[in-house]
């Protein structure tokens, strides 16, 4: 019996993973969690001392990182940069399309320039990527990709723009599982929904203010998601240990996006929650209930 559920430092060892993005927030944090199990991994960004910063701090670290300075909505510059990944590698193992963002805007006021640049960052651009790694690599020796839309794929107040171009992620991530199965190429995409990063800096810190306790009061898990949480699903869906899963979109959201979720329903949820422990606690194995008498489990 071969089991392989369980990510450990050498998992990803010999393999060329690319993470878009990785020199700010989730994507670092991917990027950092891709070298600890032993990838070479390619960061890809456009603004250069990001990149560099997560580089060496993955060197430090004494993994594995290089990086080139992209803007993944130019069509040249990726096939170019996925040449050169090709030719120094051999192969791409995995690709993380994680680059993208927005500004908050009501749909009456987002000028026709400002759609157009959302969503060529988060749906274009992604594409151009997969495509790029499927044409140059993939298609050949396999691979898997991991796509990061987001929770307004379902439509939100604010983010019109960007929630229109992550349902196309999601759509585009069933259509390359399909198309690309045959070549062993596995296509599924990770939807966050708020989690505490650095690219909330760049919104406006009252409208945060405002909305961000809000968000929590919404959230089953009562509480905002952390970078690692998505990361450590992200590593599970390239890896070996998803070789039957393809074509899914993962929520990591705290349970936002489950259909019948309201804050009315906490306090019950609360109850059922610890009857549910105790119920667990009367059956456990008696060196499991010893030690956790002692405190140690
Ligand atoms: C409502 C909920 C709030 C909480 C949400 C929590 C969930 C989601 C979280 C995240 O996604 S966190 C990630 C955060 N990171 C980012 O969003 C990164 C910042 N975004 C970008 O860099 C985007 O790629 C960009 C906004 C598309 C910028 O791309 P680009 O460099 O091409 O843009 P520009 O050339 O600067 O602008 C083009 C055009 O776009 C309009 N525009 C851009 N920024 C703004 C803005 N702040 N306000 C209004 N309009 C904007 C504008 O039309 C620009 O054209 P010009 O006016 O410059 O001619
Ligand atoms: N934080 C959250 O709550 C959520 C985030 N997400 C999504 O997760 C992803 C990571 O977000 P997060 O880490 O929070 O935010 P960050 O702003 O820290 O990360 C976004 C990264 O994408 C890069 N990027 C943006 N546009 C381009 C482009 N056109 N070409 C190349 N690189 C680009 C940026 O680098 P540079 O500036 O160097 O180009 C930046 O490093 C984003 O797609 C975001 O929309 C989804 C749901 C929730």
């Amino acid at each position: 019996m071969r089991y392989h559920s369980q990510l450990r430092p050498g998992s990803f060892s010999e393999q060329t993973h690319i993470v878009t993005g990785g020199g700010s927030g989730i994507g670092r944090c991917i990027a950092h969690e891709l070298a600890s199990l032993g990838a070479r991994v390619f960061l890809i960004g456009r603004k250069l001392d990001k990149l560099e910063r997560v580089a060496g701090e993955i060197a430090s670290d004494g993994g594995e990182c290089s990086f080139y300075s992209l803007d993944i909505r130019d069509e040249q510059g990726v096939k170019d940069t996925v040449a050169k990944i090709v030719q120094a590698q051999g192969r791409i193992q995995g690709l993380v399309n994680n680059a993208g963002g927005q500004f908050p805007s009501a749909l009456e006021h987002i000028p026709a320039k400002g759609f157009d640049a959302v969503l060529r960052s988060n749906l274009l651009g992604g594409f151009l990527m997969a495509r790029e790694v499927y044409v140059q690599s993939m298609k050949t020796h396999g691979g898997s990709i991991v796509n990061i839309t987001a929770d307004n794929a379902g439509g939100m107040p604010m983010m019109g723009h960007s929630g229109a171009a992550r349902a196309g992620v999601e759509n585009l991530t069933e259509t390359a599982a399909l198309e690309w199965a045959a070549s062993g190429v596995r296509v599924n995409a990770v939807a966050p929904g708020y989690v505490l990063t650095s690219g909330l800096d760049t919104y406006d810190p009252e409208f945060l203010r405002e909305l961000l306790p809000g968000f929590r009061e919404s959230i089953p898990l009562y509480r905002l998601g952390e970078e690692a949480e998505v990361s450590g699903a992200v590593c599970f869906l390239l890896s070996d240990a998803a070789g039957y899963i393809t074509g899914q979109t993962l929520r990591i959201d705290g349970g936002s996006s489950l259909k019948h979720h309201s804050p009315l329903w906490r306090p019950v949820a609360a109850n059922s929650v610890k009857r549910f422990n105790g119920f667990h606690r009367k059956r456990r194995p008696k060196v499991v209930a010893a030690l956790e008498a002692e405190g140690k489990l």
